[in-house]
């Protein structure tokens, strides 16, 4: 068996399937603990994050949004010329950032917090045993205190007739393209639709087209959202079809030369009441699948939701176990690399305890227990403009019944957005829980916006009273002051009531 343990050694106090930055955490939190960990990876400790979808497709975002300053910016629009970013530089760079697919540093970093990395497929055989197989070989290990399930998720290929058939790329291939094809379909309307529509756009695809049935870009999102990132998407050329559905996908010539390449001929894309389009790939990006599909979950009586998620209480146990732990995107909780290493600090730390007798305690903001899922995890799309959101939009506080007032407004008249670009375009709104006075959500959207989402997520999560935030002084002059202009809106529309 390939990896770097004793093939003879069957037993560790904890087992972690799926090497991602979730599993790489509880690794270290478990061994930084004093307790004895393996870590079982089929394919590269860093997981889909790091080689397939966070890193790479961030390395290409950046340079556009740079390009798109720059142009917005005189005195250096004039060096761009126009110009969209060199392509090859900028996969080259990618390539870079992804250590061309190559986990040494990763697995080196485990190695010397003493976390065995045992390389092969992982599945429950039963209570605390993972039967581990590579190569056609198999061995069974046991786990003394626990086994964390972080087995993450793959693209889902919704049944479009003809679309498997037409070898679609998935979020695998467009963070990982060798090639930018001249014609694009991109099928769905989500973050990676939107990410891949910026970068795809920037690297030079002419002919961009994004199809789905909802309403909105990004719908899950505050209204607004969608429709400033439309603007933007309609302006830079890319065509979106919303409210449509996809009918029927074909492509004569199938002809898939790996992750990254053109999988064959033109592709026909039948939308709506049935136009045409016609392109030279066709991006399928509706969703993830869980990969809870054979991995032993049978074994230990443990059932899947309909969607294929598997729940855990709020200290990411498996209910009715004190040894099973799942992180990551197989909660279904957020689908977001921060939130599973989120997950495995909580974890780490109720399995640390549990190991030493010490009883999981209750008082607010303790270590034991999951709660920024609750309250809305913070999400940065990071398309041009960028979106930032934090906790609950309005509309998700109505449904669970909270009194709430919002503020909202945009970017106008703000001095560091006048510095940040010439056209300045952005948008943020703010929900308070009228009762408490606290922020329950916030959303912003504009040029370098990440930036302003973790004061949002402090004031959420620490439940910071409004009047407290009036004397969290913004820097003039930063775009940090939307948060001065909406508390003062805040206050005038409270006066006026
Ligand atoms: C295109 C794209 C861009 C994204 N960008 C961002 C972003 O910017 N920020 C962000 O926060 N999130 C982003 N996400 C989401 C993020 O990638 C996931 O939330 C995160 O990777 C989830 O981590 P995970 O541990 O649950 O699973 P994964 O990252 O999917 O990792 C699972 C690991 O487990 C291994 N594995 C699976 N089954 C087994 C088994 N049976 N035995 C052994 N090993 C196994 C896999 O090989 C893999 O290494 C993005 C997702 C996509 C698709
Ligand atoms: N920057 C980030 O944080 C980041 C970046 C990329 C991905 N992610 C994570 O990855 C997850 C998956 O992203 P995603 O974009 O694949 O999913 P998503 O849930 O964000 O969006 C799915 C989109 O597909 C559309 N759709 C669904 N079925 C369809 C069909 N049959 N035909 C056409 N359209 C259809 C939906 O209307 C929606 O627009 C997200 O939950 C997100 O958390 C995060």
């Amino acid at each position: 068996m390939a990896g770097s343990v004793n093939p003879a050694r069957s037993e560790w106090d904890v087992i972690v399937v799926g090497g991602a930055p979730p599993g790489e955490t509880i690794s270290l939190y478990s061994s930084q603990a004093g307790l004895s960990v393996a870590l079982v990876e089929q394919d590269k400790v860093g997981g889909e994050c790091l080689y397939w979808a966070c890193m790479p497709s961030k390395a290409m975002l950046l340079p556009v949004q740079l390009r798109n300053l720059a142009i917005d910016t005189p005195g250096v629009r004039q060096l761009v010329n126009g110009r969209r970013v060199d392509a090859a530089a900028v996969l080259a760079r990618r390539d870079e950032i992804t250590y061309h697919h190559d986990d040494t540093s990763s697995v080196d970093l485990m190695l010397r917090n003493d976390v065995d990395v045992i390389r092969g497929r992982g599945r429950l055989a039963g209570p605390r045993t993972v039967e581990v197989s590579d190569d056609g070989r198999t061995r069974e290990i046991t786990a003394r205190r626990a086994v964390v399930l972080s087995p993450g998720t793959d693209a889902a290929v919704p049944p479009i007739p003809g679309l498997a058939d037409a070898r679609p790329w998935r979020s695998r291939d467009v963070t990982n393209m060798h090639e930018v094809p001249r014609r694009v379909v991109v099928i769905g309307g989500g973050v990676v639709a939107c990410e891949a529509a910026t970068w795809l756009r920037g690297l030079g695809v002419e002919e961009l087209t994004l199809v789905f049935p909802g309403e909105r870009l990004l719908g899950m999102k505050e209204p607004f959202v969608g429709e400033l990132v439309l603007a933007a998407f309609e302006a830079d050329g890319i065509s979106v079809r919303t409210g449509t559905p996809v009918r029927e996908v074909s492509r004569e010539r199938v002809d898939d030369r790996g992750i990254g390449r053109r999988h064959g001929g033109e592709v026909t894309v039948t939308v709506g009441d049935g136009e045409r389009i016609v392109a030279d790939e066709v991006l399928v990006a509706t969703g993830r699948v869980p990969n809870s599909r054979d991995i032993g979950l049978e074994t230990v009586g443990v059932e899947t939701t309909d969607r294929g998620f598997v729940e855990v209480d709020d200290h990411l146990t498996v209910p009715g176990t004190d040894w099973l732990y799942v992180l990551g995107d197989l909660t279904g909780r957020a689908l977001l690399t921060h939130m599973g290493k989120y997950h495995a600090r909580v974890a780490g730390e109720v399995i640390a305890a549990r190991a030493a007798g010490r009883p999981l305690d209750e008082r607010p903001y303790n270590p034991y227990t999951d709660l920024a899922d609750r309250d809305g995890a913070p999400q940065v799309v990071f398309c041009d403009p960028e979106v930032a959101s934090v906790g609950l939009t309005e509309a998700e506080a109505l449904d669970r019944e909270i009194p709430v007032e919002v503020v909202e407004r945009d970017f106008a008249g703000i001095d560091g957005a006048r510095l940040a670009r010439e056209h300045y375009v952005g948008r943020a709104k703010l929900v308070v829980d009228n009762a408490r006075d606290t922020l329950v959500g916030a959303t912003f959207v504009g040029p370098g916006v990440s930036e302003l989402l973790h004061a949002a997520t402090v004031a959420v999560t620490g439940k910071v009273p409004v009047p407290a935030l009036r004397h969290a002084v913004a820097s003039f002059p930063t775009i940090s002051e939307i948060w001065l202009y909406l508390l003062e809106q805040l206050r005038a529309q409270r006066a006026a009531a």
